[in-house]
């Protein structure tokens, strides 16, 4: 009988929140497991099932439990779980197969290679079970047939199988800190189904099923922040149906653009319509930071988002004034209800400025897309006023548009390099335009007569570019314009030259600050070039050196390392600034043999003290035999390692390569010393990152544990290079970290000083203590014998006089007198 299933757990740190919370089903089946262990317990069935341990297949890796051939075998990990659950299909499933539960417990592992043996382990039991009939046992009631327990097995594994799929599309409740990534990752492991011991035989229709399901899950539960590159590209195409309607929306006042393109407009703003909707829908499942938490919960953010403006705006927007088109098809400004959307071009500005690596180009390119923007308008403001007080045909000094100041564009069919007859003798002198401009056009006229091919344009090009040329030059208040002469025509006149004023200054200021930031680290450079060039000149430093230095700024300069990594790091937060650091030094140091095996915090805190250089050509690093009290690691450049007693190049250090290691450790029974072995030299120009021993010790004392790992690290290299003191047996000598205890000292963090101190104390206050106890000790012995003495003395006194007297008693000096 199966007695119960127990699907091992695996590690908690691997499981990820949302498998555990899908594995109801699993947890509800250990609980049956539970009570099913502990009913077999009570009743004692020794009921014996043929085992077949092949063939369940369950969609998580798992181990399950099938009832024992052996009845005396002992289930070697109970189920303990006593998680609640609910009565369900597993219920159901136990009603109706009463035969499988009970008995005792048989672990398998559903893996694949287990299957075989696991197989012929059933094959022997149903032997031996054969046999122990033949032998007589009577056969247990409960002992199914082989087919059967498969059958059961079988029912078992779709149960389940049913039971995790019901919960997947179910999606209990979510995390509000669990990211799209998460839910991605999570659900790809959890939905992984461990290696199939029945091919499960899934329909093309259950797959698609399967698949839409999932991306129905993940479309409900989708969300996006500020920061990510899909709403960056969504505000990208928002920004599009912006600013198309800031152009279009005007543009329609031209009749030539109004018959031709009215319908493709309605069509392209249904779709910017379309996307305006969409925004909205993105708008609520923005997450937004509470309390320092980013809130990604749905009901949350489209809270969030009802309470914003952002919304109020947003259904502003979609205010369906286009209907009022049916009425006046003219009226295409109804569409600048569309504008109030415009904060999302800011929006999208500020992003790309955020994301760009070319700012100033970036600045330069918004500051003249405003200003088309701004022409565009005043050009058809100019258009409509033109329309609104009556078009001319033939005034050239009209004060709105004139069809007659805009000619068809005429090429000339002579060939001006070589025939003489195409060149209008210009004249010179200024003409009085007022005056003498028709003599001068009829000349023209007679002059180029049948020398030139007339380019025929259409009403709106010729309308559009005489108003643009209009709108621009009065914004920018170069004039050129016939005057006004009309009140009206001064008005639109001041309010654009109002316009002119505070747009036109705002843009050119703008345009102003972007090139003087662009021309300010020039600037910079200049200034501490010539401080220098200067300063070198005062002191009358050797030309070559001179060069030299100057050569160095300029290499400096041109790979932007003229910059103070450590001031422009300090901006940041300590956080960020290790993981930068980090992220470019550790996967280096953490091959350094020295740092082997070194806990991970302290390699974090030395890459922080990584500090960088940069050589010219020629340059040492170091000489050999001068004190070493860095190592380096080569981030650019070549590097050559010289002997310098034979001047021969050895070796040669490249990108990545570190060296010196043992410079930041002081090893008793070095034999170099403290000395470098080498000479190194850059071949060209290098940038080398350092990590100085006094940083190094001082963060030691931090960590007492990793500086002896590290000393014994360098005790091994320096042993293997054969640069360490060996006993006469060539084994490294013991040492108490190779350092005196005045040494050791200086390795010591002041807490650890002060304990050192206090247990010295401790074991002084200890001798001293004894010491008084033996004095006590011995004084009160001491006292015991001279009182003892005078005792016997006394009681000897007369005897001792006697012999004293007679001479038997002999003392050096004359005692007679103490009696
Ligand atoms: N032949 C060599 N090839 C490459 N590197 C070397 C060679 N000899 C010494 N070094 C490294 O160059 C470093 C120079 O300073 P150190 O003697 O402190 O430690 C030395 C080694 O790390």
């Amino acid at each position: 009988m199966f007695s119960s299933f127990n699907f091992e757990d695996p590690p908690p740190s691997e499981v990820p929140r949302k498998v555990q919370r899908k594995d109801r089903s699993v947890r509800y089946l250990r609980a049956l497991s539970a009570k099913n262990q502990e009913r077999t317990a009570n009743e004692h069935s020794s009921v014996d099932v043929a085992v077949t341990q092949a063939s369940l297949s369950v969609p998580r890796p798992g181990i399950l439990r099938l009832p024992s051939s052996d009845p005396g075998e002992e289930d070697p990990q109970p189920s303990t779980s006593s998680i609640p659950h609910r009565p369900s299909k597993w219920a159901t499933v136990r009603e109706k197969s009463p035969q499988i539960i009970g008995g005792h417990a048989k672990e398998v592992t559903f893996q694949e290679r287990h299957h075989k043996l696991d197989l012929n382990k059933s094959r022997s039991t149903s032997k031996n079970r054969r046999k122990s009939a033949q032998n007589g046992g009577a056969e247990d009631p409960g002992q199914k047939s082989f087919s059967d327990v498969v059958k059961t097995a079988m029912m078992l594994r779709t149960w389940i199988s049913a039971m995790e799929h019901d919960e997947r599309e179910s999606e209990p409740d979510r995390d509000a800190t669990t990211t799209n990534a998460e839910i991605t990752a999570a659900d790809d492991r959890s939905i992984l189904p461990s290696p199939p011991i029945f091919q499960q035989r899934q329909t093309g229709f259950t797959q698609i099923k399967d698949i839409l399901t999932d991306k129905c899950r993940k479309l409900y539960y989708f969300y996006v922040t500020e920061n990510s590159t899909f709403f960056y590209y969504w505000t990208a195409i928002i920004s599009i149906g912006i600013l198309y309607n800031m152009f279009a929306m005007v543009i329609f006042i031209f009749d030539d653009v109004h018959f031709g393109y009215f319908n493709q407009w309605l069509y392209v703003n249904l779709f910017f319509d379309f996307c305006f909707l969409l925004d909205c829908l993105v708008g609520s499942r923005m997450t937004f930071v509470s309390e320092g938490n980013e809130v990604s919960q749905t009901d949350k953010m489209f809270k969030n988002y009802r309470q914003s403006r952002r919304c109020k705006l947003d259904l502003l927007c979609l205010a369906p004034a286009d209907f009022y088109l049916f009425i006046d098809t003219k009226a295409s400004l109804v569409r600048a209800i569309r504008l109030v959307k415009a904060y999302r071009l800011y929006e999208f500005i500020m992003l790309t400025q955020r994301r760009t690596d070319f700012p100033h180009f970036m600045k330069i390119l918004f500051l003249t897309s405003s200003c088309a923007i701004l022409f565009h308008w005043n050009a058809c403001v100019y258009f409509l006023f033109s329309l609104y007080q009556g078009l001319t045909e033939d005034d050239p000094n009209a004060f709105g548009f004139s069809y007659y100041k805009v000619f068809d564009p005429r090429f000339s069919i002579c060939d001006a390099l070589y025939d003489q007859d195409c060149y209008y003798p210009e004249d010179t002198e200024v003409l009085d335009i007022r005056d003498e401009r028709p003599h001068y056009m009829e000349d023209m006229y007679k002059f180029w007569d049948k020398k030139f091919n007339i380019l025929q344009i259409g009403n709106f090009s010729r309308e559009y570019s005489m108003t643009i040329y209009w709108s621009s030059l009065t914004i920018t208040k170069c004039g050129q314009q016939p005057w006004p002469s009309k009140s009206s025509q001064n008005s639109l006149e001041i309010f654009d030259t109002l316009i002119g004023v505070l747009v036109f200054a705002t843009i050119i200021g703008g345009v102003g600050s972007v090139v003087t930031q662009m021309s300010q680290n020039v600037n910079d450079f200049r200034e501490m070039m010539d401080g220098i060039k200067f300063y070198m000149k005062y002191r009358g430093v050797q030309s070559a050196i001179q060069d030299r230095v100057l050569n160095c700024f300029l290499y400096l300069n041109s790979h932007n390392q003229l910059y103070d990594e450590e001031e422009i790091l300090s901006l940041l937060p300590p956080f960020f600034q290790a993981r930068i650091a980090a992220n470019l030094h550790q996967d280096t140091l953490s091959k350094v043999s020295l740092f082997y095996k070194c806990d991970q915090r302290l390699l974090q805190e030395v890459v922080m003290l990584v500090k960088q250089q940069v050589y010219s050509p020629n340059d040492y690093l170091c000489r050999k035999n001068e004190k070493a009290k860095e190592m380096f690691i080569v981030k650019k450049g070549l590097l050559a390692v010289i002997d310098d007693d034979t001047g021969v190049e050895l070796d040669s250090l490249k990108e990545g390569h570190t060296f010196g290691e043992l410079s930041i450790v002081q090893v008793k029974g070095n034999i170099l010393g403290d000395r470098r072995s080498v000479s190194l030299r850059s071949v060209g120009y290098s940038d080398v990152y350092v990590l100085h021993q006094d940083d190094v010790t001082r963060l030691l004392q931090e960590y007492p544990e990793e500086r002896v790992r590290l000393m014994e690290n360098a005790r091994r290299m320096l042993h293997s290079r054969g640069l360490l003191e060996t006993n006469e047996l060539g084994e490294m000598c013991e040492t108490d970290d190779g350092l005196d205890d005045e040494a050791m000292l200086e390795f010591l963090s002041v807490d650890e000083q002060l304990n050192r101190l206090e247990n010295i104390i401790d074991s002084i206050d200890t001798d001293l203590a004894n010491m008084i106890t033996s004095f006590s000790y011995n004084s009160v012995a001491y006292k015991k014998r001279v009182t003892a003495l005078e005792n016997i003395f006394n009681s000897n006194k007369k005897r001792i006089r006697g012999d004293l007297y007679n001479g038997i008693l002999k003392t050096d000096y004359d005692d007679r007198m103490m009696f």
